[in-house]
């Protein structure tokens, strides 16, 4: 369906739904970007590129690229709402080595990012779809990790959280059996707390309500 020049046809909804215009300077339309841009162009430098997956408000992104300022760090999310206060955060604290994307995470990820080229893949909090019979629509399994492998870096992290007792126990499950990768938390297939790693909108939350977190992360093979 075609929809208007402000409306993007939203796949779960299955309509066209109005966007909020996004100004920042950080900001990127994902369909304004040509096929494999220029990474090195956009941020001005050669710095390593990370990939936060599903950013949500970009509390954790924002926070990361602090942490980092010599690596680039590319926020996705398809929620619009969501793009512009990563957006905002960012502008508000000058961040330079963040850019923020409208996009599906795997489609942006196939027409935009070069294979072997990613520091760092962070999912947190990914949609636990909680029933039974919807858990195959979960973004994380062994086959989509496998295939985030193929855009990562030898020696680029993977870092995965989530507050779904099912969700984190069944990534830390088959993560030992995807080839190439190291369990950095070793002998622990997850933990609870995880030192240095920044706090989400939706971990807060979910802590706040006296849930776990559970931190999976795992290395590929230099
Ligand atoms: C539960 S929220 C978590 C947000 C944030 N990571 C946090 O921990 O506060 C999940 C986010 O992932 C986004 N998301 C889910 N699947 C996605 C996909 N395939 N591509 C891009 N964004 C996605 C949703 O729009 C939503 O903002």
């Amino acid at each position: 369906m075609k929809c208007g020049k402000l409306k993007r046809f939203d796949n779960r909804k299955g309509e066209c739904v109005t966007l909020i215009p996004i100004t920042s300077p950080r900001f990127i339309d994902a369909e304004s970007l040509a096929s494999q841009p220029a990474w090195n162009e956009i941020f001005g430098n050669d710095n390593p590129l990370a990939l936060e997956i599903g950013c949500g408000t970009g509390h954790f992104v924002a926070q990361m690229a602090q942490l980092h300022p010599d690596w680039n760090f590319i926020a996705v999310d398809y929620y619009n709402k969501g793009c512009l206060k990563t957006s905002k955060r960012a502008d508000k604290a000058g961040l330079d080595n963040v850019r923020v994307i409208r996009a599906e995470a795997r489609s942006f990820m196939e027409r935009c990012i070069p294979r072997c080229s990613l520091r760092m893949v962070v999912i947190n909090c990914p949609d636990p779809w909680p029933k039974k019979r919807h858990r195959k629509r979960r973004l994380v399994n062994a086959e989509f990790v496998g295939y985030l492998s193929e855009f990562m870096l030898p020696g680029g992290d993977f870092h995965f959280a989530t507050d779904f007792d099912d969700y984190g126990e069944d990534v830390a499950r088959f993560m030992p059996d995807m080839p190439g990768f190291a369990n950095v938390l070793a002998p622990d297939p997850y933990r609870h707390a995880l030192a240095g790693y920044p706090l989400s909108k939706y971990m807060l939350k979910f802590m706040d309500a006296g849930k776990q977190i559970y931190f999976v992360h795992y290395r590929k093979a230099s």
